[in-house]
């Protein structure tokens, strides 16, 4: 009997940091200013086939992932479909399930076959994800999967540190030598990161191109959301998924009726309403999330410093006790939330002030020295509202042994300021520091022989310290990537070692980039390529108007584009040493630089007329600036009403994109009608004219370009120019290959 291999989706999302805004963000009526981080939670799915002749399922030896894991995936055990979740840094971290569709429309439900402790995060997300698969699926052959979760080392403090210390340099998964639950998170979001990349993957994996993620965002977010509500008992604001989706911003939450109503997977109609949560049809509960400053950055010489103390806290117990306070003081809650609102904001002003400041060559040293002296200020004055927060509510938000440090490390030259980040509590502390390795010295010079003298105000004890980093993503773009970067600790025989296995397999097909494997010139792959976008989920998800409600008009996509500079996991785990820098802009792709606009000089006394400017930003994350205006019309003898631009039609775009192909780019497709571009989550069609679509003439334009593979144009070709749906297919018959998208 053949055996197939399996098709595998990894997808990333990173961690947070909420630099301010801790309980405030909890209220529509305020907002939370979060960072991206380079440690990211990777998940990673396979199918697992089945032998369609005799009824059983079978996994290929590059599949059986039961080597390792003492749990039995082989599917002729488990006749119905089944999911096995694997976290290979942890002992005994498999959790195995059946999969079950619940009566009267209540959606999927797995249930936990294996003994040992449940996994809320991971068995909602499965439930969620596989729930809205098999609603818009039209078979409900699901399939079986295994799911292996990895997680970037900075998310766990590593007792064995020191005997790592060669492996956590190297960049490699730790193994971190105990259970699940005795590991000591960090705080930087591992449940978020986690949900976000398991749903993104599930649903990438059933229902759509790699290439749709970008129109699909809000979606996926939604879903995420959904989730991780669920999972964590509805105490949250979101912020961490809303990073894990956007990355870097100024955060507003979603009203919490838009998931209120939403029930428990199994009761009846549950899958109708996550449908229609997901895709944002229930016009009385909108989502109205807001992403503010998206791709938000550090200024150049600073950098973000996180400081993990080793501790822990109970965020979900803390909230509880404080939300009681406020409702109890609601005057001088308000009060204090305001004042604390308004300096967040400053703050946030500050450094964008001096983002922006620093970029331009004018810009003084003076004036930097004066930001940094505000920043310095206003983070002083956000710990003194935090105090005033801890003192009042009775929680251990800035306790005193947090006070001491922060106090101790601002005395050193170089930190700008400290502040405990998100709840609080005795997880964590973040510095912005000069971007200095001598300040970094100081520091880990410090942590080496700290010691706590005060007696902490609600008992509580830095018992070791770890200063450790995170790199701030500018955001989080769309990437594909191999999954060469993801072998599980030791693992040669882990699914995810199988998954880089599938991927050195693919990417022999991949004719250009080695990080983004094609689909198999001879499988229906290529078709898949093609047809995702337009069907039903897509369609009938709201369009929303990005620019709106943003502060500085960056909507998500539009700075989601600008962030084209994400690091690809490779960048992420450098770290060697304890304490790792934090680089305040992540290193661009390399293309930007040299690739300065078309400049079009109009003669004197001629008026260069309407101007459109795009940023054309490609799938590999590099961007091209493009400026067109009469002469570049003229020069190029493109004929435009008015020799205005945005007279053109989306096709002839794409033919002068076509012409101006560059080298470094993808290879250049055949025809200009092979090229995919989309603006505002739309797909620009190639017959409207420009002012039709959402380019506005004040602003650059960012606008995604794809190609479609040549086997799609072929295949389309020969079917007359139709592609089917994906809905059309079954697990069994996707497509072998391998890909992997960085949130
Ligand atoms: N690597 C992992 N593999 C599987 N589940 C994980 C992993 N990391 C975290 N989780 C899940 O997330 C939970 C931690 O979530 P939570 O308490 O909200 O902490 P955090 O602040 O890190 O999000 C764990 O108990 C587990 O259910
Ligand atoms: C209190 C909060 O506003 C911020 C909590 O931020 P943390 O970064 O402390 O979050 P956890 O990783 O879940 O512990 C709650 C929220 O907004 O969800």
């Amino acid at each position: 009997m053949p055996v197939r291999p399996s098709a595998t989706t990894a997808v990333s999302a990173p961690g947070k940091v909420l630099l301010t805004g801790g309980y405030l963000v909890l209220d529509r009526q305020y907002t939370g200013t979060v960072f991206a981080l380079d440690a990211r939670i990777h998940a990673v799915v396979q199918q697992l086939q089945r032998d369609r002749h005799r009824g059983s399922a079978q996994s290929s030896p590059k599949d059986d992932a039961t080597a390792n894991t003492g749990a039995d995936e082989t599917l002729e055990n488990h006749p119905e479909e089944s999911v096995i979740v694997r976290s290979p840094q942890f002992r005994d971290a498999v959790w195995e399930y059946g999969v079950q569709r619940c009566e009267n429309g209540g959606g999927v439900k797995v249930t936990q076959r294996n003994e040992g402790p449940k996994n809320p995060f991971v068995e909602t997300s499965l439930n969620y994800a596989l729930t809205y698969i098999s609603y818009v699926a039209d078979s409900q052959d699901l399939g079986s999967l295994s799911v292996t979760i990895l997680a970037d080392n900075d998310y766990y403090s590593d007792s064995r540190q020191d005997s790592n210390i060669d492996s956590r340099s190297r960049g490699g998964f730790h193994d971190f030598g105990v259970t699940l639950q005795d590991a000591h998170k960090t705080g930087l979001g591992s449940s978020a990161a986690l949900v976000t990349a398991l749903v993104s993957a599930l649903l990438i994996h059933r229902t759509m191109h790699p290439d749709d993620l970008i129109v699909a965002r809000d979606k996926l977010h939604n879903l995420a959301q959904a989730a991780h509500c669920a999972a964590q008992g509805k105490v949250g604001s979101g912020f961490d998924v809303g990073a894990a989706i956007w990355g870097s911003c100024s955060y507003r939450r979603f009203s919490p009726s838009i998931l209120e109503g939403l029930g428990e997977v199994g009761s009846s109609g549950f899958e109708e309403r996550l449908f229609s949560a997901v895709e944002d049809l229930d016009s009385a509960h909108p989502w109205d999330t807001e992403f503010m400053d998206v791709g938000m950055k550090l200024p150049p010489g600073m950098q973000m410093v996180l400081c993990d103390v080793d501790c822990g806290s109970q965020t979900p117990s803390m909230v509880r006790k404080v939300l009681e306070w406020r409702k109890q003081n609601k005057e001088e809650a308000d009060l204090l939330w305001d004042s604390l609102q308004a300096n967040n904001e400053k703050l946030r002003l500050e450094l964008r002030r001096a983002v922006h400041g620093r970029s331009d060559p004018e810009f003084e040293a003076a004036a930097a020295l004066e930001i940094y002296k505000n920043v310095r200020v206003l983070m002083q004055r956000s710990r003194n509202y935090l105090k005033t927060m801890t003192e009042k509510s009775g929680v251990p938000i800035e306790p005193l042994v947090q006070s001491e440090l922060l106090d101790t490390v601002s005395g050193i030259d170089g930190v700008i300021g400290g502040v405990v980040p998100g709840a609080g509590g005795y997880d964590a502390v973040v510095l912005l520091i000069r971007d200095d390795a001598e300040v970094i010295k100081k520091l880990n010079l410090l942590f080496e022989t700290y010691q706590s003298r005060v007696e902490d105000d609600f008992g509580g004890k830095i018992e070791k310290k770890v200063a450790m980093l995170a790199r701030v993503i500018l955001c989080n773009l769309l990437r594909m990537a191999s999954t060469e970067n993801l072998s599980a600790p030791d693992g040669s025989d882990s699914p995810a070692a199988t998954a880089q296995d599938n991927t050195t397999t693919t990417t022999t097909t991949a004719p250009e980039h080695s990080d983004v494997p094609a689909p198999s010139s001879s499988s229906p792959a290529a078709a898949e390529a093609t047809q995702l976008a337009p069907n039903s989920t897509e369609s009938q998800s709201k369009e929303k108007n990005d620019t709106e409600d943003f502060e500085d008009k960056s909507s998500p996509r539009e700075a989601a584009a600008s962030a084209a500079a994400t690091p690809t996991p490779d960048d992420t785990t450098t770290a060697n040493t304890t304490t790792t820098n934090v680089a305040a802009e992540p290193p661009t792709s390399g293309v930007e630089a040299s690739e300065a606009p078309e400049t079009t000089t109009v003669t004197e006394g001629e008026d260069a007329g309407p101007e459109l400017v795009i940023t054309l930003l490609l799938i590999t994350g590099a961007r091209h600036p493009f400026k067109i205006d009469k002469k570049y019309l003229r020069r190029r003898s493109v004929k435009v009403d008015n020799d205005d631009p945005f007279n053109m039609s989306v096709y002839t775009l794409k033919e002068l994109i076509w012409r101006e192909w560059r080298a470094e780019w993808e290879p250049q497709p055949s025809s200009p009608s092979s090229i995919r571009l989309i603006s505002f989550g739309k797909l620009l069609d190639d017959k409207s004219p420009l002012s039709e679509s959402s380019l506005t003439h004040d602003a650059p334009n960012v606008i995604h370009m794809t190609v479609k593979p040549q086997e799609v144009v072929d295949e389309e070709d020969a079917k007359g120019g139709k592609s089917y749906s994906a809905r059309d297919r079954d697990a069994s018959d996707r497509s072998p290959g391998c890909r992997c998208i960085i949130l």
